[in-house]
């Protein structure tokens, strides 16, 4: 199946999961999966986004990892698909929308942190085989993981997992370290 006609379904499955109890004991399970996690240990500063309704709800995972004393970065979008990683700021008000609705920290050139100890990579589909991922489409997360190369894990809710990625891989395509799976 095309990457568009995959994603368009994907999003579909997750919109129906995200409606469902399911999810936060999914989100429950694997947030204690990621605390076991060697590279979640080791770890200083992580990279992971602010998750939008369809994806792994992350505020409440934010928080705690604030709270065992690691310095959260959230991804702000640049130009020509570049992105970069900002604090997690401690005012909400200093989050802004982005033109695709995600929330951003403003730009500040001085607290950029490129790459932070570990990324927890978003995505809507993960593959067993491989530890392939398909995002929403632009392409961030594959730019900056061949660039700057961190550590990388991702939380893989039940229906994201598939054993062979079921859209086309490309060689720009970064696998995932860790992959952290939900046991449906
Ligand atoms: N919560 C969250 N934040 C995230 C990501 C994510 O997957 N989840 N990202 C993960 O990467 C980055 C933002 N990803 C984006 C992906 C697509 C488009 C976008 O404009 N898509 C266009 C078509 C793409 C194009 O321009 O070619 C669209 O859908 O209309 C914008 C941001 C950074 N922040
Ligand atoms: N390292 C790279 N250098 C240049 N172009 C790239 C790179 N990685 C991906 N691209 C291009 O970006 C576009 C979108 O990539 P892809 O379909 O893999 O996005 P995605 O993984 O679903 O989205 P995202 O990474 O934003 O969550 C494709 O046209 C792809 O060729």
């Amino acid at each position: 199946m095309d990457k568009v006609t995959f994603r368009k379904q994907q999003i579909d499955r997750l919109v129906e999961f995200s409606k469902t109890d399911q999810k936060v004991t999914e989100e429950a399970q694997l947030t204690k999966a990621l605390y076991q996690l060697a590279s979640f240990q080791n770890a200083e500063t992580i990279g992971i986004v602010i998750g939008q309704a369809i994806e792994f709800n992350t505020k409440p995972l934010i928080k705690a990892i604030q709270n065992l004393g690691k310095k959260v970065y959230v991804p702000r979008t640049l130009p020509d698909y570049q992105m970069t990683f900002l604090p997690y700021p401690e005012k909400e008000t200093d989050l802004e929308k982005s033109s695709f609705g995600i929330l951003e920290p403003k730009m500040d050139e001085t607290a950029r942190l490129d790459p932070p100890d570990l990324v927890i990579v978003p995505g809507i589909a993960f593959s067993k085989d491989g530890h392939y991922r398909i995002g929403f489409g632009a392409g961030y997360y594959d730019r900056y993981l061949n660039r700057y190369q961190p550590k990388t894990t991702a939380l893989v809710l039940s229906p994201m997992l598939y054993d062979a990625p079921q859209w086309p891989v490309s060689m720009l395509d970064v696998p995932v370290e860790d992959l952290l799976i939900a046991h449906g």
